[in-house]
């Protein structure tokens, strides 16, 4: 079983994320996929530095994510550009790690896609699962966590689609506005009631 594990920026994806990993289960994570993708030396690097200009790549070869970010959160044809460039590669990374781990015998895959419903991804996966907090709570641990002004933190918010179109689209939401052992006990009885191990 493939599963989809989704959300709106902040809401805790990474979170429980990390409790199945702590489970034993395998996770392809699109965050993570994103930065191997544009390595120094990459061809996605190298279209992106045409789009946007050098002065978007560090000194050391890298990109410089603050400024990229400063750039697409606040303008949304730069973020298309952005993610014509980038989503391709990112998707057949994906691919390929999700094989790997079904050719290593695991039984269930976890994809953590942030943008699996503004990517139309729900053809990767079997199930979604969307955590799911309130507006209040997910712009206050926003803010706290990447150090955002309220201005910043809506921005980013308000590039993707509402939480509430993404609830819609799931086949379990799990409500992370309590405490991480009431996450986690929600956690354990969808997976139960999924009847799925790693
Ligand atoms: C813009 C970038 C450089 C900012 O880097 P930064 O280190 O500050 O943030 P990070 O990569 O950790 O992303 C944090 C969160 O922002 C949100 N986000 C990232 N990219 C996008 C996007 N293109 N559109 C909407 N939300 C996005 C996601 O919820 C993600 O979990 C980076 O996010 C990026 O390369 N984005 C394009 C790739 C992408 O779409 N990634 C999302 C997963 S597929
Ligand atoms: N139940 C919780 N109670 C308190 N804080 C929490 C809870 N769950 C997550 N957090 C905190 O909220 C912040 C956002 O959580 P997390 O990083 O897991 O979100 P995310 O959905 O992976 O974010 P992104 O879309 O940016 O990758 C983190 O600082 C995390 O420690």
């Amino acid at each position: 079983m493939i599963i989809g594990l989704t959300g709106s920026i902040a809401s805790g994806k990474s979170t429980v994320s990390q409790m199945l990993k702590e489970l034993g289960y395998p996770v392809v994570d699109a965050d993570l996929v994103a930065r191997q993708v544009v390595e120094p030396g990459t061809e996605t690097l190298n279209s992106i530095k045409q789009a946007f200009g050098a002065e978007v790549i560090r000194a050391d070869g890298s990109m410089d994510r603050e400024k990229v970010g400063s750039i697409i959160f606040n303008d949304p044809a730069s973020r298309k550009k952005l993610n014509d460039i980038i989503h391709p590669a990112i998707r057949r990374e994906m691919l390929r790690q999700r094989q790997a781990f079904l050719d290593d015998g695991y039984e269930t895959v976890i994809m953590d896609i942030p943008l699996l419903f503004e990517s139309k991804l729900q053809h990767m996966v079997d199930k979604i699962l969307v955590v799911s907090v309130s507006e209040q709570e997910q712009l206050k641990r926003l803010m706290e966590r990447n150090g955002l002004a309220e201005q910043q933190a809506k921005a980013r918010i308000a590039s993707q689609l509402p939480i509430s179109v993404k609830e819609q689209g799931a086949d379990e939401v799990l409500d992370n506005n309590g405490s991480l052992e009431h996450t986690k006990h929600q956690l354990m009885r969808i997976l139960a009631n999924w009847q799925t191990h790693p």
